[in-house]
């Protein structure tokens, strides 16, 4: 039988690789090498911690052209952007290191009963279950604040980028960590229920979908482990009549188009003020039909493939589904003649409720435009939907663009700019996007016992 777990290049649709997944007793073991380990980790000194990880760090930065390639093989993102992304996870890795120790010191607290503060102690081994989409910086943003924690960490990634999840804890190896610090699963996703039960382990943090959310946190909750989800989104997008028109097309060519739209913050509705309406289209349609889609290798490539063949199936089925429904296609909708799973990127106005372009989150190349007379209708646009990750609002106008910010439904709000993400600003969302946070200070905060120490008077 073949094995879900395998490379499958997007760009070509050929099977490069396949691996056989961990037995169960080969899992319990690295969660218990993992376990021992912690046992030490848990007292290194932050010193030592972030000598490890600067040096995993390096070894990323180094190996660079090998671990971009594998990105770009595994999930077709143009090998440009795979570069940017390694040198990101790095970035990343760098910044706990070098801020583990300040964000973690201990907290002196005001009372009259005596003297008291709290000590930021870890808890154990975590489960990490990161998507594709990001191969190496969604496990950044994971494994590089916990490990400088005190906690170590077991990762299953997504089943469609077995190499990188591999590569990820080659860096560990090659940086000389303690064995146990940081381990690679090769498990199929049916398995992740048994992860989570372990006893050995302590938390789970999931990026990934919201029905594989809800499950792993259920569980996570039956057995009283705290948990952090980042799941769907479904951002708006809202354009004013006073924006900037260049700053609107650069926040929907990087926040709608790059990773073929293939990000949980991309621009999934955009939402433009009549009176710049007609330019907006008029350019992003012009730049759309120029865009060069193709093979993900070659440096002049603006998109590559989506990940799978079901993934192009099912945006097929949402742009049509729409379009039967009185949706209309201002250019692509239609899959490309060639080997792989390439989608002609497509723009899609006249979307309504009751249409998957309306209701669903659209995971790729299709950048959806909602035509609206003020901002009051854009907002009710933007709030309509279960999800709240991030929003971007575009506008000259910063301090009634902050006001704006006040009454979205979501976690992260960006004027003028694509939702994106940064080491030292925090990541997350709120209703069905998911709870807790990743990166800056937040991040590393989430799985840790506070632990209060009280010298009575
Ligand atoms: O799919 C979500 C990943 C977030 C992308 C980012 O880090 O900007």
């Amino acid at each position: 039988m073949a094995s879900s777990i395998r490379t499958l290049n997007p760009a070509t649709g050929k099977i490069e690789k396949e691996f056989q997944a961990y037995t169960s007793e080969e899992i319990n073991q690295y969660i218990d090498d993992a376990h021992n380990l912690y046992q030490s980790w848990r007292f290194e000194s932050f010193e030592n911690r972030k000598a490890v990880m600067k040096r995993v760090a390096n070894e990323m930065r180094k190996q660079k052209a090998r671990l971009a390639a594998l990105i770009t093989t595994e999930m077709g993102k143009p090998l440009h952007e795979s570069e940017i992304e390694i040198e990101y996870s790095a970035n990343i890795i760098d910044y706990y290191a070098d801020n583990a120790e300040e964000f973690l010191a201990d907290v002196t607290l005001d009372t009259e009963k005596g003297t008291a503060y709290v000590v930021s102690e870890p808890i154990g081994v975590l489960l990490g279950v990161m998507p594709w989409n990001f191969p190496f910086s969604q496990i950044a943003r994971f494994a590089g604040p916990h490990i400088m924690a005190g906690n170590t960490v077991v990762l299953k990634t997504a089943s469609n980028i077995p190499q990188c999840g591999i590569a990820f804890e080659e860096m560990f190896i090659a940086a000389g960590a303690p064995k146990g610090v940081y381990k690679n699963l090769l498990v199929a996703g049916k398995d992740t229920d048994s992860i989570v039960e372990n006893p050995k382990i302590v938390g789970v943090s999931l990026t990934g979908s919201e029905a594989a959310g809800a499950l792993v946190a259920s569980l996570a909750g039956k057995n009283i482990k705290p948990s952090v989800l980042e799941l769907g989104g479904s951002d708006p997008m809202i354009v004013l009549d006073d924006a900037d028109i260049e700053k609107v097309m650069n926040g929907t060519i990087n926040g709608r188009l790059r990773n073929a739209g293939q990000a949980c913050t991309s621009s999934k509705r955009i939402i433009v003020q009549e009176g710049i309406y007609d330019e907006y289209l008029k350019q992003i349609t012009a730049y759309v039909n120029n865009m060069k889609v193709g093979d993900p290798t070659q440096a002049d490539t603006n998109m590559g493939p989506v990940s799978s063949e079901s993934a192009l199936e099912k945006l097929l089925d949402q742009i049509n589904q729409s379009v039967e429904k009185g949706a209309e296609i201002i250019s692509g909708g239609k899959r490309i003649d060639r080997d792989g799973f390439f989608l002609e990127p497509t723009i899609l106005t006249e979307i309504e409720p009751g249409m998957k372009a309306y209701d669903e989150e659209i995971f790729g190349p299709v950048v959806c435009i909602w035509k609206v007379k003020d901002a009051e209708e854009a907002l009710k646009i933007a709030n309509d939907t279960p999800f709240g990750l991030g929003a971007s609002i575009y506008t000259e106008n910063v301090e009634y663009a902050q006001k704006l910010a006040r009454r979205v439904d979501s976690g992260m709000v960006y004027v003028n700019k694509q939702v994106s993400s940064s080491p030292e600003l925090p990541f997350g969302g709120t209703k069905h996007s998911g709870y807790g946070r990743e990166l800056s200070k937040a991040g590393i905060l989430e799985f840790l016992n506070k632990k209060l120490v009280m010298i009575a008077k």
